[in-house]
Protein backbone atom coordinates (compact mmCIF):
# COMPACT_ATOMS: atom_id res chain seq x y z
CA UNK A 1 0.00 0.00 0.00
CA UNK A 2 1.24 3.82 -1.02
CA UNK A 3 1.94 6.32 1.41
CA UNK A 4 0.09 9.97 1.15
CA UNK A 5 1.66 12.93 0.78
CA UNK A 6 1.36 13.86 4.51
CA UNK A 7 2.61 10.39 5.70
CA UNK A 8 5.72 11.03 2.84
CA UNK A 9 6.51 14.18 4.62
CA UNK A 10 6.05 12.90 8.26
CA UNK A 11 8.26 9.94 7.50
CA UNK A 12 10.91 12.09 6.57
CA UNK A 13 10.70 14.02 9.21
CA UNK A 14 11.19 11.04 11.35
CA UNK A 15 13.85 9.31 9.47
CA UNK A 16 11.56 6.27 8.37
CA UNK A 17 11.25 4.64 5.13
CA UNK A 18 7.59 5.17 5.62
CA UNK A 19 4.77 5.63 8.53
CA UNK A 20 1.64 4.84 8.75
CA UNK A 21 -1.31 7.03 10.51
CA UNK A 22 -2.01 6.09 13.97
CA UNK A 23 1.53 5.40 14.51
CA UNK A 24 3.42 7.85 16.53
CA UNK A 25 6.60 9.57 16.13
CA UNK A 26 9.01 11.95 17.11
CA UNK A 27 9.75 14.40 14.07
CA UNK A 28 12.54 16.55 13.24
CA UNK A 29 11.05 20.33 12.74
CA UNK A 30 12.51 22.01 9.91
CA UNK A 31 10.49 25.89 10.47
CA UNK A 32 9.31 26.83 13.97
CA UNK A 33 7.55 30.23 13.51
CA UNK A 34 5.98 32.29 16.61
CA UNK A 35 3.40 35.14 16.50
CA UNK A 36 3.52 37.87 18.70
CA UNK A 37 0.11 36.61 20.37
CA UNK A 38 1.33 33.24 21.29
CA UNK A 39 4.54 33.29 20.82
CA UNK A 40 7.60 33.94 23.56
CA UNK A 41 5.76 36.03 25.81
CA UNK A 42 3.25 32.82 26.99
CA UNK A 43 5.15 30.26 28.39
CA UNK A 44 8.08 29.80 26.37
CA UNK A 45 10.09 33.27 27.80
CA UNK A 46 9.60 31.60 31.24
CA UNK A 47 10.40 28.51 30.67
CA UNK A 48 13.10 28.12 28.52
CA UNK A 49 15.77 29.25 31.30
CA UNK A 50 15.01 26.29 33.32
CA UNK A 51 15.21 23.52 30.31
CA UNK A 52 19.32 25.15 29.53
CA UNK A 53 18.12 28.58 27.72
CA UNK A 54 18.89 27.08 24.76
CA UNK A 55 17.22 27.11 21.10
CA UNK A 56 18.02 24.08 19.28
CA UNK A 57 18.45 25.69 16.03
CA UNK A 58 17.95 29.51 15.92
CA UNK A 59 18.23 29.54 11.83
CA UNK A 60 15.13 27.14 12.29
CA UNK A 61 12.79 29.98 14.08
CA UNK A 62 11.50 32.71 12.60
CA UNK A 63 9.08 35.29 14.52
CA UNK A 64 6.78 37.05 13.15
CA UNK A 65 4.96 40.34 14.96
CA UNK A 66 1.66 40.53 13.26
CA UNK A 67 -1.69 40.27 15.65
CA UNK A 68 -0.91 43.07 17.63
CA UNK A 69 1.26 44.94 15.02
CA UNK A 70 0.89 48.61 14.76
CA UNK A 71 0.12 48.24 18.32
CA UNK A 72 -3.21 49.91 19.66
CA UNK A 73 -2.92 50.46 22.87
CA UNK A 74 0.14 49.97 25.57
CA UNK A 75 -0.16 46.42 26.26
CA UNK A 76 0.18 45.81 22.38
CA UNK A 77 2.96 48.32 22.65
CA UNK A 78 4.91 46.21 25.64
CA UNK A 79 3.92 42.66 23.87
CA UNK A 80 5.32 44.02 20.93
CA UNK A 81 8.50 45.14 22.79
CA UNK A 82 9.05 42.38 24.46
CA UNK A 83 8.90 39.93 21.63
CA UNK A 84 11.26 42.25 19.65
CA UNK A 85 13.34 42.21 22.85
CA UNK A 86 13.24 38.14 23.64
CA UNK A 87 13.91 37.86 19.44
CA UNK A 88 17.38 39.94 19.93
CA UNK A 89 18.11 38.38 23.44
CA UNK A 90 18.03 34.66 21.53
CA UNK A 91 19.85 35.47 18.52
CA UNK A 92 16.75 35.07 16.66
CA UNK A 93 17.64 36.84 13.65
CA UNK A 94 14.67 36.18 11.37
CA UNK A 95 12.53 38.52 13.19
CA UNK A 96 9.97 40.44 11.29
CA UNK A 97 7.09 43.22 12.28
CA UNK A 98 5.16 45.34 10.69
CA UNK A 99 5.14 43.16 7.41
CA UNK A 100 1.48 41.40 7.83
CA UNK A 101 -0.43 38.30 8.97
CA UNK A 102 2.48 35.45 9.40
CA UNK A 103 1.19 33.33 6.85
CA UNK A 104 1.44 35.51 4.28
CA UNK A 105 4.99 36.73 5.53
CA UNK A 106 5.93 32.77 5.46
CA UNK A 107 5.24 32.29 1.49
CA UNK A 108 7.06 35.86 0.93
CA UNK A 109 10.47 34.94 2.83
CA UNK A 110 10.59 31.43 1.55
CA UNK A 111 9.57 29.56 4.82
CA UNK A 112 7.06 27.46 3.10
CA UNK A 113 9.27 24.49 0.80
CA UNK A 114 7.77 21.53 -0.36
CA UNK A 115 8.17 18.15 2.04
CA UNK A 116 9.15 20.30 5.06
CA UNK A 117 7.75 20.34 8.48
CA UNK A 118 6.34 23.71 10.01
CA UNK A 119 4.88 24.03 13.02
CA UNK A 120 3.76 27.97 14.03
CA UNK A 121 1.78 28.89 17.04
CA UNK A 122 -1.18 29.65 14.81
CA UNK A 123 -3.81 27.65 13.57
CA UNK A 124 -3.53 28.97 10.32
CA UNK A 125 -0.09 27.53 9.71
CA UNK A 126 -1.95 25.00 7.65
CA UNK A 127 -1.39 27.87 4.91
CA UNK A 128 1.58 26.70 4.40
CA UNK A 129 0.22 23.41 2.44
CA UNK A 130 -0.20 25.27 -0.43
CA UNK A 131 3.36 24.58 -1.31
CA UNK A 132 3.46 20.99 -0.52
CA UNK A 133 4.88 21.96 3.14
CA UNK A 134 2.86 19.91 6.07
CA UNK A 135 2.36 22.91 8.30
CA UNK A 136 0.42 22.84 11.59
CA UNK A 137 -0.80 25.17 14.63
CA UNK A 138 0.68 24.10 17.89
CA UNK A 139 0.58 25.56 20.98
CA UNK A 140 3.07 27.36 23.33
CA UNK A 141 3.95 24.38 25.76
CA UNK A 142 4.50 21.89 22.64
CA UNK A 143 6.38 25.01 20.84
CA UNK A 144 8.92 25.57 24.00
CA UNK A 145 9.34 21.75 23.74
CA UNK A 146 10.38 22.42 20.04
CA UNK A 147 12.74 25.21 20.61
CA UNK A 148 14.74 23.35 23.16
CA UNK A 149 14.60 19.91 21.40
CA UNK A 150 14.11 20.62 17.48
CA UNK A 151 11.14 17.78 17.96
CA UNK A 152 7.66 17.41 17.92
CA UNK A 153 5.76 14.21 18.80
CA UNK A 154 3.15 13.20 16.54
CA UNK A 155 0.35 11.01 15.84
CA UNK A 156 0.45 10.79 12.07
CA UNK A 157 -3.25 11.67 11.14
CA UNK A 158 -5.41 10.14 8.08
CA UNK A 159 -5.47 11.82 5.04
CA UNK A 160 -8.84 12.90 3.40
CA UNK A 161 -9.27 13.39 -0.38
CA UNK A 162 -11.16 16.26 -2.18
CA UNK A 163 -10.95 16.22 -6.01
CA UNK A 164 -12.38 19.37 -7.26
CA UNK A 165 -13.02 18.91 -11.04
CA UNK A 166 -14.20 21.43 -13.42
CA UNK A 167 -13.78 24.92 -13.95
CA UNK A 168 -15.05 27.70 -11.69
CA UNK A 169 -17.08 30.28 -13.54
CA UNK A 170 -17.14 33.99 -13.30
CA UNK A 171 -17.36 35.36 -9.70
CA UNK A 172 -16.84 32.16 -8.05
CA UNK A 173 -13.47 32.03 -6.77
CA UNK A 174 -10.73 29.43 -4.47
CA UNK A 175 -13.11 30.56 -1.52
CA UNK A 176 -15.93 29.65 -2.52
CA UNK A 177 -14.27 26.56 -2.91
CA UNK A 178 -13.20 26.03 1.05
CA UNK A 179 -16.72 27.29 2.26
CA UNK A 180 -18.51 24.57 -0.22
CA UNK A 181 -15.87 22.23 1.11
CA UNK A 182 -16.36 23.04 4.98
CA UNK A 183 -20.21 23.04 4.37
CA UNK A 184 -20.16 19.40 3.48
CA UNK A 185 -17.94 17.83 5.87
CA UNK A 186 -18.95 20.54 8.89
CA UNK A 187 -16.62 22.57 11.27
CA UNK A 188 -15.26 19.14 12.69
CA UNK A 189 -15.21 17.08 9.87
CA UNK A 190 -11.54 16.91 9.77
CA UNK A 191 -10.71 16.80 12.99
CA UNK A 192 -6.86 15.67 13.33
CA UNK A 193 -6.91 14.54 9.84
CA UNK A 194 -5.54 16.04 6.79
CA UNK A 195 -7.05 17.60 3.87
CA UNK A 196 -5.44 17.11 0.59
CA UNK A 197 -7.11 18.81 -2.08
CA UNK A 198 -6.30 17.68 -6.23
CA UNK A 199 -7.95 18.40 -9.26
CA UNK A 200 -7.75 20.09 -12.12
CA UNK A 201 -9.65 23.24 -10.79
CA UNK A 202 -6.76 23.25 -7.93
CA UNK A 203 -3.96 22.87 -10.84
CA UNK A 204 -5.77 25.98 -12.38
CA UNK A 205 -5.44 28.38 -9.24
CA UNK A 206 -2.40 30.14 -8.53
CA UNK A 207 -0.62 29.50 -5.77
CA UNK A 208 -1.79 33.12 -3.97
CA UNK A 209 -5.88 31.76 -4.55
CA UNK A 210 -4.17 27.91 -3.64
CA UNK A 211 -3.48 29.29 0.14
CA UNK A 212 -7.09 30.48 0.67
CA UNK A 213 -7.96 27.10 0.79
CA UNK A 214 -5.25 25.43 2.90
CA UNK A 215 -5.77 28.63 5.26
CA UNK A 216 -9.16 27.21 6.11
CA UNK A 217 -8.55 23.62 6.01
CA UNK A 218 -8.06 24.32 10.45
CA UNK A 219 -11.62 25.84 10.08
CA UNK A 220 -13.03 21.91 9.26
CA UNK A 221 -10.55 20.87 12.24
CA UNK A 222 -7.74 19.68 10.33
CA UNK A 223 -4.14 19.37 10.74
CA UNK A 224 -3.07 20.66 7.95
CA UNK A 225 -4.09 21.29 4.53
CA UNK A 226 -1.74 19.75 1.28
CA UNK A 227 -1.87 20.23 -2.18
CA UNK A 228 0.93 18.57 -4.45
CA UNK A 229 3.88 21.30 -5.65
CA UNK A 230 3.68 21.64 -9.17
CA UNK A 231 5.69 24.01 -11.45
CA UNK A 232 3.47 27.30 -10.15
CA UNK A 233 5.01 26.20 -6.81
CA UNK A 234 8.45 26.08 -8.01
CA UNK A 235 7.89 28.96 -10.13
CA UNK A 236 6.92 31.18 -6.82
CA UNK A 237 9.68 29.95 -4.91
CA UNK A 238 12.23 30.65 -7.71
CA UNK A 239 10.88 34.15 -7.84
CA UNK A 240 11.89 34.52 -4.93
CA UNK A 241 14.73 32.87 -4.48
CA UNK A 242 13.79 30.39 -1.96
CA UNK A 243 14.80 26.43 -2.55
CA UNK A 244 12.50 23.87 -4.33
CA UNK A 245 12.94 21.31 -0.99
CA UNK A 246 11.52 17.87 -1.25
CA UNK A 247 8.84 17.44 -2.91
CA UNK A 248 6.41 14.75 -2.14
CA UNK A 249 3.38 13.03 -3.61
CA UNK A 250 0.75 10.67 -2.94
CA UNK A 251 1.34 6.99 -4.46
CA UNK A 252 -1.43 6.19 -6.46
CA UNK A 253 -2.24 3.92 -4.27
CA UNK A 254 -2.67 5.70 -1.16
CA UNK A 255 -5.18 5.01 1.26
CA UNK A 256 -7.47 7.74 1.86
CA UNK A 257 -9.65 8.11 5.06
CA UNK A 258 -12.34 9.44 2.81
CA UNK A 259 -12.64 10.72 -0.58
CA UNK A 260 -14.88 14.07 -1.87
CA UNK A 261 -15.50 14.79 -5.23
CA UNK A 262 -17.05 17.90 -6.32
CA UNK A 263 -17.47 19.91 -9.78
CA UNK A 264 -16.47 23.72 -10.10
CA UNK A 265 -19.02 24.32 -13.22
CA UNK A 266 -21.39 24.71 -10.99
CA UNK A 267 -20.41 25.81 -8.10
CA UNK A 268 -21.64 29.61 -7.27
CA UNK A 269 -20.84 32.11 -4.78
CA UNK A 270 -20.72 30.90 -1.22
CA UNK A 271 -20.86 32.52 2.10
CA UNK A 272 -20.74 31.23 5.95
CA UNK A 273 -23.66 32.87 7.70
CA UNK A 274 -22.75 34.38 11.40
CA UNK A 275 -21.74 32.36 13.48
CA UNK A 276 -20.61 29.83 12.67
CA UNK A 277 -17.94 28.73 9.49
CA UNK A 278 -19.77 25.69 7.90
CA UNK A 279 -22.88 27.54 8.16
CA UNK A 280 -22.71 27.94 4.30
CA UNK A 281 -25.11 28.53 1.93
CA UNK A 282 -25.57 29.68 -1.91
CA UNK A 283 -24.83 33.49 -1.55
CA UNK A 284 -28.49 33.73 -3.28
CA UNK A 285 -29.69 32.39 0.01
CA UNK A 286 -28.40 35.68 1.82
CA UNK A 287 -29.20 37.87 -0.76
CA UNK A 288 -30.21 41.34 0.80
CA UNK A 289 -28.99 40.90 4.17
CA UNK A 290 -28.38 44.55 5.34
CA UNK A 291 -24.37 45.21 6.65
CA UNK A 292 -22.72 48.06 7.56
CA UNK A 293 -19.09 47.08 7.40
CA UNK A 294 -17.19 45.42 4.49
CA UNK A 295 -13.75 44.16 5.67
CA UNK A 296 -10.82 42.57 2.83
CA UNK A 297 -7.58 41.69 4.14
CA UNK A 298 -6.37 38.72 6.17
CA UNK A 299 -4.08 35.75 5.30
CA UNK A 300 -7.12 34.22 3.76
CA UNK A 301 -7.77 36.87 1.47
CA UNK A 302 -5.77 39.87 1.50
CA UNK A 303 -3.33 38.92 -1.04
CA UNK A 304 -2.92 40.58 -4.43
CA UNK A 305 -5.22 39.24 -7.00
CA UNK A 306 -7.82 39.47 -3.84
CA UNK A 307 -7.67 43.16 -4.04
CA UNK A 308 -7.45 43.54 -7.90
CA UNK A 309 -10.98 41.23 -7.99
CA UNK A 310 -12.47 43.54 -5.33
CA UNK A 311 -10.88 46.66 -7.72
CA UNK A 312 -12.92 44.99 -10.74
CA UNK A 313 -16.06 45.38 -9.13
CA UNK A 314 -15.09 48.39 -7.27
CA UNK A 315 -13.50 50.92 -10.17
CA UNK A 316 -15.63 54.01 -11.14
CA UNK A 317 -18.02 52.82 -8.40
CA UNK A 318 -18.93 54.03 -4.61
CA UNK A 319 -19.08 52.48 -1.38
CA UNK A 320 -23.06 52.47 -0.01
CA UNK A 321 -22.88 55.95 2.19
CA UNK A 322 -23.90 53.70 5.20
CA UNK A 323 -20.86 51.07 4.72
CA UNK A 324 -17.50 51.39 5.85
CA UNK A 325 -14.95 49.43 3.13
CA UNK A 326 -11.87 48.47 5.06
CA UNK A 327 -9.01 47.15 3.35
CA UNK A 328 -5.78 45.81 4.56
CA UNK A 329 -3.52 44.22 2.19
CA UNK A 330 -2.05 41.18 3.15
CA UNK A 331 1.37 41.92 3.31
CA UNK A 332 3.74 45.23 2.79
CA UNK A 333 4.61 44.02 -0.74
CA UNK A 334 1.19 43.29 -1.41
CA UNK A 335 0.32 46.62 -0.67
CA UNK A 336 3.28 48.20 -2.42
CA UNK A 337 2.16 46.60 -5.67
CA UNK A 338 -0.90 47.46 -5.37
CA UNK A 339 0.11 51.04 -5.60
CA UNK A 340 2.66 50.88 -7.89
CA UNK A 341 -0.34 49.33 -10.39
CA UNK A 342 -3.28 51.40 -9.10
CA UNK A 343 -5.58 49.42 -6.99
CA UNK A 344 -5.44 51.18 -3.70
CA UNK A 345 -6.14 54.03 -5.72
CA UNK A 346 -9.39 52.27 -7.25
CA UNK A 347 -10.34 50.78 -3.92
CA UNK A 348 -9.57 54.63 -2.16
CA UNK A 349 -11.63 56.15 -4.61
CA UNK A 350 -14.04 54.20 -4.11
CA UNK A 351 -14.51 55.29 -0.67
CA UNK A 352 -12.12 52.06 1.04
CA UNK A 353 -10.33 53.16 4.26
CA UNK A 354 -6.68 51.58 3.83
CA UNK A 355 -5.32 49.97 7.02
CA UNK A 356 -1.72 48.74 7.81
CA UNK A 357 -0.57 44.93 6.84
CA UNK A 358 -1.88 43.75 10.08
CA UNK A 359 -3.48 40.67 11.79
CA UNK A 360 -5.80 44.07 13.32
CA UNK A 361 -9.53 44.23 12.56
CA UNK A 362 -10.08 40.15 11.50
CA UNK A 363 -9.77 39.18 14.95
CA UNK A 364 -11.05 42.75 16.59
CA UNK A 365 -7.80 43.58 17.99
CA UNK A 366 -7.78 47.07 16.34
CA UNK A 367 -9.15 48.87 13.42
CA UNK A 368 -12.62 48.14 12.56
CA UNK A 369 -13.96 46.90 15.76
CA UNK A 370 -17.99 46.13 15.16
CA UNK A 371 -20.19 47.79 17.68
CA UNK A 372 -23.49 45.94 18.70
CA UNK A 373 -25.61 44.65 16.18
CA UNK A 374 -23.13 45.41 13.40
CA UNK A 375 -23.23 43.06 10.19
CA UNK A 376 -19.68 42.70 8.17
CA UNK A 377 -19.50 40.63 5.15
CA UNK A 378 -15.58 39.45 5.69
CA UNK A 379 -12.83 38.27 3.50
CA UNK A 380 -11.49 36.52 6.40
CA UNK A 381 -11.82 33.05 7.48
CA UNK A 382 -13.89 33.02 10.81
CA UNK A 383 -17.08 34.40 11.95
CA UNK A 384 -17.62 33.45 15.96
CA UNK A 385 -19.60 35.59 18.54
CA UNK A 386 -17.19 38.49 19.09
CA UNK A 387 -14.78 37.78 16.47
CA UNK A 388 -14.28 40.98 15.27
CA UNK A 389 -15.71 43.46 18.43
CA UNK A 390 -18.93 43.60 20.23
CA UNK A 391 -20.64 40.05 20.71
CA UNK A 392 -24.24 40.97 19.28
CA UNK A 393 -22.24 41.92 16.01
CA UNK A 394 -22.70 39.72 12.99
CA UNK A 395 -20.16 38.62 10.39
CA UNK A 396 -20.54 36.70 6.91
CA UNK A 397 -17.80 34.62 5.21
CA UNK A 398 -17.02 35.26 1.34
CA UNK A 399 -15.14 35.72 -1.35
CA UNK A 400 -12.94 39.26 -1.95
CA UNK A 401 -15.56 39.74 -4.75
CA UNK A 402 -18.70 39.48 -2.60
CA UNK A 403 -17.06 41.85 -0.23
CA UNK A 404 -16.96 43.83 -2.85
CA UNK A 405 -20.25 43.68 -4.17
CA UNK A 406 -21.76 43.91 -1.22
CA UNK A 407 -19.85 46.90 0.18
CA UNK A 408 -21.21 48.74 -3.06
CA UNK A 409 -25.29 47.50 -2.35
CA UNK A 410 -24.99 48.23 1.62
CA UNK A 411 -26.56 44.41 1.87
CA UNK A 412 -25.71 40.77 0.31
CA UNK A 413 -25.05 41.08 -3.41
CA UNK A 414 -24.59 38.41 -6.18
CA UNK A 415 -20.94 39.39 -7.15
CA UNK A 416 -21.60 37.83 -10.90
CA UNK A 417 -24.19 41.09 -11.43
CA UNK A 418 -20.71 43.12 -11.19
CA UNK A 419 -18.99 40.39 -13.79
C1 LIG B 1 -4.25 34.42 17.83
C2 LIG B 1 -4.04 33.08 17.20
C3 LIG B 1 -3.80 32.15 18.31
C4 LIG B 1 -5.27 32.71 16.40
C5 LIG B 1 -5.03 31.43 15.64
O1 LIG B 1 -4.24 30.59 16.10
O2 LIG B 1 -5.65 31.23 14.59
C6 LIG B 1 -5.59 33.86 15.44
O3 LIG B 1 -4.59 34.04 14.46
C7 LIG B 1 -6.92 33.64 14.77
O4 LIG B 1 -7.02 33.82 13.56
O5 LIG B 1 -7.86 33.31 15.51
S1 LIG C 1 -6.65 34.50 10.60
FE1 LIG C 1 -6.59 36.67 10.96
S2 LIG C 1 -5.77 36.85 13.03
FE2 LIG C 1 -5.33 34.77 12.37
S3 LIG C 1 -3.26 34.90 11.48
FE3 LIG C 1 -4.70 35.21 9.79
S4 LIG C 1 -4.96 37.44 9.62
FE4 LIG C 1 -4.04 36.99 11.62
Amino acid sequence: MGMTMAEKIIARAANKREVKPGEFVWANVDTAMMDDLLGPRVVIAEHIKRLGNQIWDKEKVVIISDHYSPAANITQAEILQFTRNWAKEYGISKYYEGLGPCHQVLAEKGFDIPGTLMVGTDSHTTTAGAFGCFGTGIGSTEMLGVLVSGQIWLRVPETMLFVWHGKLQKGVYAKDIILRTIKEIGQAGATYKVMEFAGSCIENLSVDERMAITNMAVEAGAKTGLMAPDNKVFAYLESIGAPKGTPMYSDPDAEYAQKFEFNADTLVPQIALPHEVDKVVDITEAEGEVIHQAYLGSCTNGRYPDLVEAAKILKGRKVHPDVRLLVSPASRSIYHRAVREGIIEILSDAGAMILAPSCGACLGLHSGILARGERAISSTNRNFVGRMGHKEAEIFLASPASVAAAAIEGKITDPRKYL
